[in-house]
């Protein structure tokens, strides 16, 4: 597609808001202003595209935004978009608001529904990385990833503290349906005892021996980080688990929860939402589509859609065993 081709493109947010999320649009829109092209914003991502709710943003609509977490587009995990008739009707809206192409910022989800849409009806989109998870192949880093870690680590040294003056055992249950990367980041920062991963296989016998050896080790207080989708159960689970094996120990639960997609996005995750939106947008008016704008190596990467959902990332075993080590 020639470059003049471009004269409208929509962005939106979709799935669970990530701290950048706004960074990302004001670099989205800002980067059109600077190409000449008009930049359309979409309400509570596919929801906004099926319901045609959408208006034009400028680049001074996009002020004072840059550190705000959220995102003021609002998000949504539309289900109807799902259905061939939702995806219908948003290909009705897309053509009568005559935009060129879409610019989607969420994660493998909100990828797979753009993937789908593209298919069906040759909709140009490029993706671009928001979500807490981390869980996208393609990019160092996910924005709002780096932000959620800084957030789980201040709160679990304030765990800690409580921690070290009762005596206690605590699990903490961190953000991750599918991915560990929070937790195994966060929990090698906070120097976990032990952390639970639904991509590595755990037992209940390890991590009962894994308390009772801090235990002789002359440790008085754990932390034991687990994700939320931790197969061996949940933090409850685990913590009726191990109060049953040792009736003595003091055992507290925590479930950090949403408090991790809040706030305002680090300076990492700013520049890169920054970086990703000047990627998207430029992409776009070089006709590029079907990929997923992401840094690697500090460099801005073009990867297929597909393989950005498909392949995953993939958790690093020299993390695991880093963990292992140090909990000594
Ligand atoms: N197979 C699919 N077909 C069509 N649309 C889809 C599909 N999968 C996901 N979507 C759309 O993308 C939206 C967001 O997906 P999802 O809820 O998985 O979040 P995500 O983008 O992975 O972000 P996060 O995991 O950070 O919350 C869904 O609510 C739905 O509208
Ligand atoms: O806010 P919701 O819809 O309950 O979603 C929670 C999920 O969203 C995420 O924060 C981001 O995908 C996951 O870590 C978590 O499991
Ligand atoms: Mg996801």
């Amino acid at each position: 597609m020639a470059k003049k081709s471009i004269k409208k493109i929509g962005v939106l947010t979709s799935g669970g808001d990530s701290p950048g999320m706004n960074t990302a649009i004001r670099a989205v829109v800002r980067a059109c202003s600077y190409y000449n092209i008009q930049c359309i914003g979409i309400k509570e991502g596919y929801h906004g595209l099926i319901n045609n709710d959408m208006s034009e943003l400028g680049p001074r609509s996009v002020k004072h935004i840059i550190n705000r977490g959220g995102t003021f587009l609002k998000t949504a995990r539309s289900q109807e978009f799902r259905t061939p008739e939702g995806r219908k009707k948003a290909f009705e809206n897309f053509k009568l608001n005559e935009l060129d192409a879409l610019v989607v910022i969420g994660g493998d989800g909100s990828f797979t529904g753009a993937s789908v849409f593209h298919k069906e009806f040759e909709v140009p989109f490029i993706g671009i990385p928001g979500t807490i998870d981390n869980d996208i192949f393609g990019t160092d880093a996910t924005i709002g990833y780096d932000t959620a870690l800084n957030t789980v680590i201040e709160a679990i040294d304030r765990i800690r503290d409580s921690a070290t003056s009762h005596n206690r055992v605590f699990f903490v249950e961190v953000m991750g349906r599918d991915a560990g990367f929070i937790a195994l980041n966060s929990g090698i920062a906070s120097g976990a005892q032990d952390i639970l991963i639904p991509e590595k296989k755990d037992s209940l016998e390890e991590l009962l021996q894994t308390l009772e050896r801090s235990q002789q080790a002359g440790k008085n207080s754990s932390i034991i980080v687990v994700a939320e989708g931790e197969e061996l159960g949940n933090v409850y689970d685990l913590a009726k688990a191990t109060q049953k094996k040792f009736p003595e120990y003091d055992i507290r639960v925590t479930v950090l929860g949403h408090i991790q997609r809040g706030g305002s996005p680090t300076c990492q995750d700013r520049v890169l939402a920054s970086r990703l939106g000047v990627a998207a947008v430029e992409a776009i008016l070089e006709g590029k589509s079907n990929l997923m704008a992401g840094l690697r190596s500090n460099k801005v990467v073009y990867t297929p859609i597909e393989e950005a959902i498909k392949k995953h990332n993939q958790i690093d075993e020299e993390l695991i065993k880093v963990a292992k080590i140090l909990a000594i």
